[in-house]
């Protein structure tokens, strides 16, 4: 392996000698400096160019390429690649080395690639090839590629200037198998505020979830830190790339949790060069799309009780409101209410009389209704009847001679008709939607559940309480959204090209099943992670919830057990909180990165300020760059960020109506913290009642600790938590206050 730094130009684990190693770094250096200059001359030839505003096709089409060039040029110019392939192709005789960067670059005046896109098929080598002596191959649109590998290195380039050469594979080495030597060095690195691209040191396995075809709904299961939602858009970038003629990045959708954890994971895209996909909550979408004045309920007294602990901790199961409305089962009945509305949407009395002697017959407007408009929505075959209705009268009306007589016939029939339409159902989704709940007072309604089919009475009544105030709960979106597009059907702008849902463990199977009627050919990214189920009394219990949405042949299912984030001892630890509480799940398997043990700190309840102001105050003349301070519940780290304050230590509070992460020193419940990362994580409170053990208290203890990259401090009273058993030797280190 030859490592080597523009600085120090220092090896490390010297297995070559140093003149090799100095003259590697040269020859990437000159290439460098060749390669930049040709960028920069390019990029200025191109920018002398006039842009051309015309209607002359031809010249659209030529300013287009050179407008594609100028972006592809000025996106390479600081960073042209991060990465060198020699390969050498079977009916080639030598190995070509393939530079591979985030743009692609060609010299326009060979067709040579300078810079390879990283999403290019033979780039993919780069990331799949994991060392031996063997073939490797790689699918091109002409067919399977073979060759041998030669080189595989990793460059980090700065503002032009080369900064790292690591050799993760040498055929001509001793021992030439693929390192992590690079990988660890990225994961080595302080995070700030934003999630990063990975596209240098993308894994083989995260890269064919990445490659997976399209028309595909990929379902992917990954441990905490495997890299499930930078995959996914990296995943965005790549369809974009590959089937550029087939999809529009503004037909792309990518659902996440919150608004601060788009906000975190805003840059990404960006940095690909991948601008105009939609990014946003499922409840944003859907109140936006329902459009009838509704806001959703203050949930704070609801997260309050489902994240307390102790006695006052809840019992979850199917019967919560969340898992109870976004049940398949709730779906297929408002389905079932629904075409038995439409079944009997034209009433039994639908003859239209407009003066007697003119009749037009219930049979013609049943044939019209159900007929001729059936391909319309509900609401657009009563418009469009409307409009029938009124022709048919005018072409009556034109049938009567005398004048004073059609006037006067004019006038009556006008008045029957609008009592005529009194008798027409008319309602709107969300009328439609209360109706389906049983109302005590036994007001008529206008659609009713299946036989058979009961609501438990709390959730009758919490959500009628709702339905008053003009309130709805986020899992009543996908039913009203369902109601709203069999009424009035979805418009051509909320059909998507691919959707992306984050956290999906967190999504219900009706949410699912709902977006699967706006997306074409069911091209899908679904991730998440079972083990930070924390909002179970909503979320799914097993990816089958889901799975089962899909034909066999549209659907993949993916698992990620490897985890980036964290330092080998967090993983461990955590990994022991997953088999004391959660025995079945999947354990993350570390990557070889070492660092300190997790710091188990026990002290007074007395001293619980003093230690963690102490714990602080040690982190924060330490490396870390970011910091988070996790709780229990909001309430407690509103108390906590309040005493802070009082000690001279200022941080950022989150809580469920925060938009931004700041970075820097954070207070957040272990709840809100899901998705996030840090450098150094305290976990306050880790005591045998906020934690007492089971499911849901092993979930949240798990996505606390999982948070950290490199350093973990747990603090307790009294007992620990009894998720913490055997958490010692290898990976954690106890320590009294
Ligand atoms: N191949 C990789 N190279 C470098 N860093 C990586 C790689 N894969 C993941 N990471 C890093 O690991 C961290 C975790 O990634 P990410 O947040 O995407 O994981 P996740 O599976 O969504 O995590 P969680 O479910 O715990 O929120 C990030 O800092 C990311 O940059």
């Amino acid at each position: 392996m030859k490592v080597c730094f523009l600085k120090e130009r220092q090896a490390e684990r010297l297995e070559v000698t140093e003149l090799e190693i100095q003259s590697a770094y040269q020859e990437e250096l000159e290439k460098l400096e060749r390669t930049s200059a040709w960028i920069d001359r390019k990029l200025s030839d191109l920018q002398a160019v006039p842009r051309y505003f015309g209607d002359n096709l031809t010249e659209q089409v030529l300013e287009s390429i050179r407008e594609t060039a100028r972006r592809n040029l000025a996106g390479a110019t600081d960073e042209p690649y991060f990465g060198r392939l020699d390969f050498q192709e079977q009916r080639e005789g030598s190995a070509r080395p393939l530079y591979i960067g985030k743009f692609g670059v060609e010299n326009d005046s060979t067709g040579d690639p300078l810079v390879i896109d990283w999403r290019a098929p033979v780039a993919s080598l780069f990331y799949s090839f994991t060392g031996g002596e063997g073939p490797a191959v790689y699918e091109a649109p002409e067919g399977v590629i073979e060759g041998l590998v030669y080189l595989k290195r990793n460059l980090v380039v700065r503002k032009q200037i080369l900064q790292r050469v690591v050799d993760t594979y040498d055929r001509s080495s001793g021992s030439p198998a693929v390192t992590d030597e690079f990988l660890l060095y990225r994961l080595g690195e302080n995070k700030d505020n934003k999630l990063r691209d990975i596209v240098s040191t993308i894994q083989a396995e995260q890269d064919r979830i990445i490659r997976s075809a399209k028309n595909t709904a990929l379902v992917i299961q990954g441990v905490a830190g495997s890299g499930k939602t930078t995959v996914a858009l990296h995943r965005l970038a790549y369809l974009l790339y590959q089937y550029r003629e087939q999809i529009r990045a503004e037909r792309m959708i990518i659902f996440a949790p919150n608004r601060m954890f788009l906000d975190y994971i805003s840059s990404v895209l960006p940095e690909l060069g991948v601008g105009h996909i939609q990014q946003t909550t499922f409840e944003d979408w859907a109140l936006e799309a329902i459009g009838e004045r509704v806001t959703l309920a203050d949930e704070t007294e609801r997260r309050e009780r489902w994240f307390a602990y102790g006695t006052e901790k809840p019992v979850i199961d199917d019967t919560a409101p969340g898992r109870f409305k976004g049940s398949v089962s709730f779906m297929r009945a408002i389905e079932a209410a629904l075409r038995e509305y439409e079944r009997t949407f034209v009433p039994e009395a639908a003859d239209f009389e407009a003066w007697p002697g003119r009749t037009l017959q219930a049979g013609t407007v049943r044939e019209w209704f159900y007929e001729e408009y059936r391909h319309y929505p509900l609401m657009k075959r009563k418009e469009r009847l409307e409009s029938r209705i009124k022709r048919w009268l005018e072409m009556a009306l034109n049938d009567v001679r005398d004048p004073n007589v059609r006037k006067d016939r004019k006038k009556k029939a006008s008045q029957k008709l609008k009592t005529y339409w009194k008798s027409w159902p008319d309602e709107t989704p969300l009328s439609f939607y209360r109706s389906l709940f049983p109302d005590e007072t036994g007001t008529k309604s206008a659609a009713a559940m299946p036989d058979g089919w009961t609501m438990p009475a709390a959730i009758a009544e919490e959500s009628l309480k709702a339905f008053a105030k003009k309130k709805l709960f986020p899992e009543d979106l996908a039913p009203l959204m369902l109601i709203r597009e069999f009424m009035h059907g979805a418009e051509g702008e909320r059909t998507f090209d691919h959707v992306v849902i984050d956290e999906a463990q967190d999504f219900s199977p009706f949410q699912v099943a709902l977006l699967h009627r706006h997306v074409k050919s069911g091209s899908f990214t679904i991730l998440g992670d079972l083990s930070q189920g924390i909002h179970a009394y909503k979320g799914i219990r097993s990816w089958d919830e889901f799975l089962g949405l899909f034909d066999a042949e549209a659907r993949a299912y993916y698992q990620m057990e490897r985890s980036y984030r964290s330092t080998m001892e967090i993983i461990r630890f955590a990994n022991v909180i997953l088999a004391n509480g959660l025995p079945e799940a999947m354990q993350a398997v570390p990557v070889f990165r070492s660092g300190d043990k997790v710091k188990v700190v026990r002290h007074d309840a007395d001293k619980r300020i003093e230690t963690i102001v102490r714990t602080i105050r040690k982190l924060e003349d330490g490396p870390s760059a970011t910091i988070a301070v996790i709780g229990r519940t909001e309430r407690e780290c509103k108390e906590l960020h309040t005493a802070l304050l009082h000690a001279d230590i200022s941080a950022t509070l989150i809580d469920a109506q925060h938009h931004k992460y700041e970075g820097g020193l954070s207070v957040v419940p272990v709840h809100l913290a899901k998705g996030l990362e840090f450098d150094a994580v305290v976990l306050i409170d880790a005591d045998d009642t906020r934690y007492g053990g089971g499911e849901h208290d092993a979930k949240l203890l798990y996505v606390g600790c999982t948070r950290a990259l490199h350093d973990l401090w747990v603090l307790y009273v009294g007992q620990p938590s009894p998720l913490l058993d055997g958490a010692d030797g290898d990976c954690a280190k106890h320590i009294e206050a």
